[in-house]
């Protein structure tokens, strides 16, 4: 199965070129700087926009092949799109909303299951006015799926939602990526949407793809530097939730052949599942010797890829655990002075467990 886009448009100001080669399943979310052009992508590969030159295959269909003079319509490319609002008919109940567009296959096979996984099957005689936005965003989302497409467009679902909201609507979608089997491409500015739901990352700027990779990758690589600035530098890492401590409420997370503590959150039931931890590089210190009598817990082996300076008095640290995995570590210039830090240094980062929280932790 294949998906794979090409494209080159001009608007007047702006020239886009882009291409990719995306996973056909799981979340692939599309991140950039406003005008970067996000939207443009999802116009061209629902069909909304034909580019001057472009090829796009989707399961082994063509949709879209300048050369061919091939240009599926809207309506024949099975492609479904949601949008920031959730743009139901007011006149109509939530089970009229949903059955509009909806393939009688789709109801037969996948109503019940979709609604009851987005949460909303006691809304079904509701009117969208009497919803809350998530359970609106929600409804949208199971409609666009009934109409049984084969790529699910998101432009933003949960950005004119409350905090709140968005962690609800976060949590259905979580679910719905890991059941159903069609590729989701998701359009987002936040990262926490993309820690939390997205598999891989594929990063925009100036109408080009300038990376695309896993979560992991992008995340841990230079593309997100922009968004990541002073103190606001991370790393997002694997790992397998482990034992309790038998005395403290605090939980052993495995990560490669290292091990961390952190406070005990809502793991009873996570036991070897993999979760997603996020690091954030004011949390973590860097020692020349394990220095176990402290009281910090978390103390890794790492060796000193790279230091470069966040502004007149602290520095970014760049160390690698082991091949794949990285720690990054704001220090001050005078402590990265006294320590006589260098690259290739073999040294120790320490990690405080107790400030990490649930924002720091994603199942995904
Ligand atoms: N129909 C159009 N005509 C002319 N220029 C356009 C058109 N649509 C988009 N553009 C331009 O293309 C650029 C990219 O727009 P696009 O909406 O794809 O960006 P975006 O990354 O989705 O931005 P945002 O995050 O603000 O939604 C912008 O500079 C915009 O002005």
């Amino acid at each position: 199965m294949t998906f794979q886009f090409s494209f080159q448009h001009q608007f007047a100001e702006q020239h886009f070129s882009m291409a990719a080669h995306l996973p056909n399943n799981g979340v692939t979310a599309v991140f950039g700087r406003s005008g970067s052009g996000k939207s443009t992508l999802l116009n061209v590969l629902s069909g909304l926009l034909a580019p001057q030159s472009g090829k796009i295959i989707l399961n082994e269909r063509l949709l879209l092949d300048s050369e061919s003079k091939c240009y599926v319509p809207v309506w024949k490319r099975k492609v479904a799109m949601v949008f920031q609002d959730a743009r139901l008919f007011p006149h109509l109940s939530v089970q009229q909303n949903l059955l509009f567009g909806a393939t009688n296959s789709a109801i037969t096979s996948r109503f019940t299951q979709l609604t009851t996984l987005l949460g909303i099957a006691h809304l079904l005689q509701a009117k969208p006015n009497t919803l809350s936005g998530g359970e609106k965003q929600r409804v949208a989302i199971a409609r666009a799926l009934l109409s049984e497409p084969q790529l699910l467009l998101m432009d933003e679902p949960l950005a004119s939602l409350d905090l709140p909201r968005k962690r609800e609507v976060l949590k259905y979608l979580n679910q719905l990526s890991a059941t159903i089997d069609i590729p989701i491409v998701y359009v987002t500015h936040s990262l926490e949407e993309v820690m939390h739901l997205a598999d891989h990352l594929l990063v925009l700027d100036k109408g080009q793809v300038v990376d695309f990779g896993t979560v992991e990758e992008v995340w841990n690589g230079p593309s997100l530097a922009l968004w990541q600035e002073g103190e606001r530098h991370s790393t997002l890492l694997t790992a397998t939730v482990a034992e309790r401590h038998p005395n403290y409420a605090m939980r052993k997370m495995n990560i490669a052949q290292h091990s961390l503590w952190v406070p005990e959150q809502d793991f009873t039931d996570k036991v070897g599942q993999s979760m997603r931890i996020r690091i954030d590089a004011q949390d973590v210190s860097v020692t020349l010797s394990p220095n176990l009598v402290g009281s910090i817990r978390n103390v890794l082996p790492v060796v000193i890829t790279g230091i470069s300076p966040l502004n007149s008095h602290s520095n970014l640290l760049t160390c690698s655990l082991n091949e794949q995995l990285l720690l990054k570590s704001n220090l001050t210039q005078w402590a990265t002075d006294d320590l006589g830090l260098h690259v290739g240094q073999k040294v120790y980062a320490q990690i405080k467990g107790v400030s990490f929280t649930q924002q720091n932790l994603a199942n995904y």
